[in-house]
């Protein structure tokens, strides 16, 4: 958000038009309608999915679906989502924050495992709801009371893959209120 004001303005307009001037704590209700803040999340973990890679010992031979191939028992398969999230053949420009990526009408377009931060399939994510509501009332609750500046371009970004995406120079980020601080008259 911080590297992105434009789109972080548009976040700030759906969560106003959400909750108004109203100090009230978000809802169950409320987090279904942060629409915009929820394509943020996915195009997010998309660029930077905090598991960049998944791996599986095959079992029994496995032919491919796709072409004439047999991958043996015992081989360790990887799936390497950050490369597979950054294919210009399914994200268009993949170096680009770009929310809209995840308009509805772009996912119904694209194979429904072309985005799998969470993992697929029966050993997948079981906290996946549960993460992104998480984040979606953290997230919401920061940008409705802050605006989030960074002076480090996201060019920039130096990313360390250890068992977890990190950012090697952490996250140096700085918090605007947005409004002022109530008075004690
Ligand atoms: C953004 C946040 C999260 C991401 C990106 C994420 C991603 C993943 C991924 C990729 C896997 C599969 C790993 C593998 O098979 O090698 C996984 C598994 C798992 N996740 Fe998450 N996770 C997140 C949050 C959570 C939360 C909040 C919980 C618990 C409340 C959770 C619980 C689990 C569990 C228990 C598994 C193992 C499932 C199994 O092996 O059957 N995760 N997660």
């Amino acid at each position: 958000m911080g590297c992105h004001p434009d789109i972080q303005e548009k976040v700030i307009q759906e969560l106003d038009e959400i909750f108004g001037d109203s100090d009230r704590p978000a809802t169950f209700q409320d987090t279904l309608e942060m629409k915009y803040l929820e394509r943020c999340l996915m195009e997010t973990l998309r660029m930077y999915p905090p598991v960049p890679v998944i791996a599986r010992t095959i079992n029994t031979d496995l032919k491919l679906a796709t072409g004439n191939y047999t991958i043996p028992a015992g081989a360790t398969v990887i799936v390497t989502t950050f490369k597979m999230h950054r294919q210009p053949h399914i994200y268009p420009n993949p170096e680009v924050f770009n929310p809209d990526n995840f308009l509805p009408e772009k996912t119904a377009n694209r194979h429904y495992y072309a985005f799998v931060p969470f993992s697929a399939g029966p050993r997948s994510c079981v906290g996946r709801k549960y993460a992104m509501l998480k984040l979606k009332i953290i997230l919401s609750t920061i940008m409705r009371n802050f605006r989030v500046k960074s002076d480090i371009k996201e060019s920039d970004f130096r990313l360390q893959a250890d068992i977890i995406l990190k950012r090697a120079e952490g996250f140096k980020i700085r918090l605007v209120p947005r409004k002022r601080a109530a008075t004690t008259a």
